[in-house]
């Protein structure tokens, strides 16, 4: 395991300087709209080709499922997207560039990556919070994950983004991004008694803000939000910043399922700092259904105190 999470923290640390750069200049010609409308950046695209490159040189027989792909790339229209994401990697070429990309669409089986080149897009778009989201999966369940987040300020250093990883079996631990010693992070302790605090997505679109909201509002003024995009938000819990994370289904898409990418590496981060990861019912994640999570609904993440408290206050009927 530990020369997966060697390469894997190297390809990471990689796609994040470049998401960096490319953050520093935005320019609205940097995105595109793909089909379900969301927007895909010269960012997202740059750090997919890296981290698959880097991925399919040290384990080439290891499949890799990402969130993007280049068919958008190959048409002559998006050639202005395609140029600067080769202003970012000087030294590769346009098949080159491509092609790697492409090497991320790989499919699930008994072993594979799952990547989000950049989780939350529209967090990067506007300068907030983002991630970069690795994880590989063993037998329909997460065994590495890695959370690169540039935004998050690391120990309370705004100049210093923040890395953070898991074994399964062996725990959770965070470094600065550019290097330094990792160390362990664990949970918070805090019960259903004390103060709460809840995190939950920027986008209103991706989940239940109204519902959310009322749950929160059982805890009274012992209830605290905060809004982060991203699985930075798993991140901060897995450091005991807050203590659970809400994702309830967004009533107007009753028919989304969460993507496996946008939850392995952060799911399993949590739960190897000592929290705990399901669904709205309580269930717990399965990532054996492609690349939805098809068998589950909403999530809720807490650190593991409170989870029993909000699982009942959902389910009360
Ligand atoms: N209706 C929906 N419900 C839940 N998640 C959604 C959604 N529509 C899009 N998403 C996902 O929400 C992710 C961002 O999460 P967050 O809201 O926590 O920042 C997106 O990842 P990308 O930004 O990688 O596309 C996208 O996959
Ligand atoms: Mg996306
Ligand atoms: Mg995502
Ligand atoms: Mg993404």
């Amino acid at each position: 395991m530990k020369t997966y999470l060697t390469i894997a923290l190297q390809a990471v640390e990689q796609a994040a300087k470049i998401c960096q750069q490319v953050q520093a200049q935005l320019v609205e010609e940097d995105s595109l709209t793909k089909k379900d409308r969301s927007p895909v950046t010269v960012a997202d695209f740059a750090s997919q080709a890296i981290i698959c490159k880097r991925l399919k040189e040290a384990f080439p027989e290891i499949d890799i499922v990402g969130e993007e792909d280049a068919q958008s790339l190959r048409q002559d229209e998006n050639r202005e997207v395609l140029n600067k994401i080769g202003q970012f990697l000087p030294d590769w070429s346009v098949d080159q560039i491509l092609d790697s990309i492409d090497l991320g669409n790989g499919e699930p089986g008994a072993l594979f990556w799952t990547l989000d080149p950049i989780d939350g897009t529209k967090g990067f778009l506007r300068k907030d919070q983002y991630a970069i989201a690795l994880a590989l999966l063993k037998d329909g369940q997460p065994v590495l994950g890695v959370l690169g987040c540039p935004n998050l300020p690391f120990n309370g250093q705004a100049d210093r983004g923040t890395l953070m990883y898991a074994i399964k079996g062996e725990g959770a631990f965070t470094l600065p991004l550019g290097g330094g010693e990792a160390k362990q992070v664990h949970v918070s302790d805090n019960d259903p008694e004390d103060v709460v605090r809840f995190l939950e997505s920027v986008e209103a679109g991706h989940a239940n803000h109204s519902l959310q909201g009322r749950l929160m509002a059982h805890f009274g003024d012992r209830a605290k939000a905060v809004r982060f995009d991203s699985q930075v938000k798993y991140a901060v819990l897995a450091r005991a910043d807050a203590d659970v994370y809400l994702r309830l289904p967004n009533s107007e898409k009753p028919d989304y399922r969460e993507k496996i990418w946008d939850h392995a590496a952060g799911a399993l981060i949590v739960q190897e700092a000592g929290g705990t990861v399901t669904d709205m019912f309580g269930k717990p994640l399965e990532f054996n259904h492609g690349k939805k999570l098809m068998a589950n609904r909403g999530l809720v993440v807490t650190n593991g105190k409170l989870h029993q408290k909000i699982i009942e206050l959902l389910n009360r009927g």
